[in-house]
């Protein structure tokens, strides 16, 4: 089977810091990978280099066959991205922003506002689709973010830490989503360091820390080469320096006069 996403030997620095040291991966048609690593590990550098928001990198990326140095454009137009940060213009409603959104892939008018209004109602965003986003809560920006990378119904979407801000329920409907949108084979690239949540929806783990790829596997092949720990587990051990209860204990320490 071909890789609909490959990366070989990624490497990017910022400056003189090189945050990214040869990541190489493949993913597959319907595969949820789940690209997990501590803070700084190099997570969001390497979905925005993907998403072509960064060009200074070396190594081959290609996606679906097109190759990203040559033709970003293209590439952009197969994924659907939803970035770590809630950058709206802030001035427009969700619906004039999405509207915005699905001109710039293209979309007709008409399948645009259908999508928007059953997107706005499954998020239950309908009694504020006439609003500025300025007066939004960080939950109801992350939906319209969510939506918006959903908009063109792309095969393939990128994920940054997609449930930050949702209540509990919104959680609950974007997990279910992601399940749902893998079944009807579409690959995703899921980054964040919520363990329970990657368990759940990933059929694929890839931990990175300091710009490595540390593990690739099932979570059933890491569970059973790490004593069946836990994802949470089999992240500390290999992520962690020292005891994560005496780093605890020193910032209490941090507190005693
Ligand atoms: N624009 C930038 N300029 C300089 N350094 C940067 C820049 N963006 C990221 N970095 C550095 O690159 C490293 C990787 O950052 P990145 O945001 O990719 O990590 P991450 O795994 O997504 O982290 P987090 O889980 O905290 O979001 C970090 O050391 C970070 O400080």
């Amino acid at each position: 089977m071909e890789p609909v996403i490959s990366i070989q030997n990624l490497r990017k620095s910022y400056g003189e810091k090189e945050v990214l040291k040869g990541i190489s991966l493949e993913v597959y048609p319907g595969q949820v990978l789940g690209y997990i690593g501590p803070n700084g590990a190099g997570k969001s550098t390497t979905v925005k280099i993907l998403c072509g928001l960064l060009s200074d990198y070396e190594g081959d990326i290609s996606v679906k066959g097109v190759n990203l140095k040559t033709d970003p454009l293209k590439i952009k137009s197969m994924i659907g991205y939803v970035p770590e940060l809630a950058e709206l213009y802030d001035l427009l409603t969700p619906v004039e922003y999405l509207q915005f959104t699905g001109s710039l892939y293209g979309m007709s008018e008409e399948v645009c506002n259908e999508r928007i209004n059953r997107l706005m109602t499954a998020f239950s965003l309908q009694p504020n689709m006439d609003q500025r986003m300025d007066t939004f809560s960080k939950g109801m920006r992350q939906k319209v973010l969510i939506s918006a990378g959903l908009i063109h119904n792309p095969d393939i979407i990128i994920l940054d830490e997609p449930l930050s801000g949702l209540d509990a329920n919104s959680v609950i409907i974007v997990k279910e989503l992601i399940s749902k949108l893998a079944r009807e084979g579409k690959t995703i690239f899921y980054c964040s360091h919520m363990m329970d949540v990657v368990e759940k929806v990933s059929d694929r783990i890839v931990l990175i820390d300091q710009g490595r790829v540390l593990a690739d596997g099932s979570i059933a092949s890491l569970q059973s080469q790490y004593d069946n720990k836990s994802l949470e587990a089999i992240f500390s051990s290999l992520t962690s320096q020292g005891s994560l209860s005496e780093t605890a204990d020193e910032l209490m320490r941090a507190f005693d006069n």
